[in-house]
C-alpha cells in the first residue's frame, strides 16, 4: 500500500451483504481518505460489524466493489490491515505477556516497545491470565494488540466496550496523541459517542445497512449546531 496519488485508503461501491435471512448491507458508497479517523456510528444491527469485517476480508460482499489500500481484501488483508473484532479472540489459558508474544510472531510490523508502553499506560499486569482479566481489561489487551502493529489501516469494532468511562476517555486520549496521520488511517464502530468525539475526523451514521450521513465531524457539528452525541439523538431518537 503505498500513499501515493489515490487519496483513499478504502473505496466502497454499492456494497451489498445478504446473510442467509438478513440483508444487512444495502448499497454503501463511501471512500476513506488516508490518515484520518473515521467513526462508524449506528444502533444495534445496522451494518457496522458487517461493514467492517468486509473491510478486513473476513467476508465478501454480496454485490459491489470494494477496494482496501487499492486491493480486493482476501485473507492476506490481515497482513496490512489490523483488526480488532467484536468477539472476544484471545486465549484464556494465556498471560497477557505470553498473548503479546503470541501475537508479535504472526507479524513483521509488530512494535514491541509500542506494546510495552501501551501495557504500563493501560494498566495491565503482564503477569495475569487472560481469563482472569476483568472485561474492560481484556478490552484494553485486545486495543494493544491491535494498536502494536505498524500497519497503513487499523480496523476497530467496538473497542471500548466494557471499558469504564473515564478509562475510556483517557484511552482515547492516547489514541489520539499516538495516531500518525502521515502513516495511517482508523476506523472504528462505537455506541461511545461523546468520549469518541474528540478522536474523529469524519463520521458516518449508519442505519438500516445504509449511509444515513457521512461527513467530517467539524461539518456535522456546524451544520446541526451540536454534538456528535445529540445529532445522534436527531438522527435515531
Ligand atoms: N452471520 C450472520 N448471519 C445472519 N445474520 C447476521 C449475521 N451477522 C449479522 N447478521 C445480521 O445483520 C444485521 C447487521 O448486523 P451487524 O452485526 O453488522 O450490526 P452492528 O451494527 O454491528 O450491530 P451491533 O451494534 O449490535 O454490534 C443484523 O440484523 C444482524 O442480525
Amino acid at each position: 500500500m503505498s500513499n501515493t496519488e489515490n487519496p483513499f485508503i478504502i473505496e466502497l461501491k454499492d456494497i451489498h451483504k445478504k446473510y442467509l435471512l438478513k440483508h444487512a448491507v444495502r448499497g454503501i458508497d463511501v471512500q476513506i481518505k488516508k490518515g484520518t479517523i473515521v467513526g462508524l456510528l449506528g444502533p444495534n444491527g445496522s451494518g457496522k460489524s458487517t461493514l467492517l469485517k468486509m473491510m478486513a476480508g473476513l467476508i465478501y460482499p454480496t454485490a459491489g466493489s470494494i477496494l482496501v489500500g487499492g486491493r480486493k481484501p482476501d485473507v492476506h488483508n490481515k497482513q496490512h490491515v489490523a483488526y480488532l473484532p467484536e468477539i472476544d479472540h484471545l486465549y484464556g489459558w494465556m498471560t497477557v505477556k505470553e498473548t503479546l508474544n503470541f501475537v508479535a510472531g504472526f507479524y513483521k510490523d509488530w512494535q514491541a516497545d509500542k506494546a510495552a508502553e501501551m501495557l504500563v499506560k493501560m494498566e495491565l499486569d503482564e503477569h495475569q491470565k487472560v481469563r482472569n482479566l476483568s472485561k474492560g481489561m481484556r478490552a484494553r489487551l485486545k486495543l494493544i494488540v491491535a494498536l502494536s502493529r505498524k500497519v497503513p489501516l487499523i480496523l476497530l469494532d467496538e473497542p471500548f466496550s466494557g471499558i469504564d468511562p473515564s478509562s475510556r476517555a483517557k484511552i482515547i486520549r492516547s489514541i489520539i496523541s499516538e495516531f500518525q496521520s502521515e502513516e495511517q488511517t482508523i476506523v472504528l464502530s462505537t455506541h461511545s459517542v461523546n468520549e469518541s468525539e474528540p478522536m474523529f475526523d469524519d463520521v458516518i451514521f449508519l442505519q438500516k445497512g445504509q449511509i444515513h450521513t457521512f461527513d467530517s465531524t467539524e461539518n456535522l457539528r456546524a451544520t446541526y449546531g451540536c454534538s456528535l452525541e445529540n445529532i445522534w439523538e436527531k438522527v435515531y431518537g
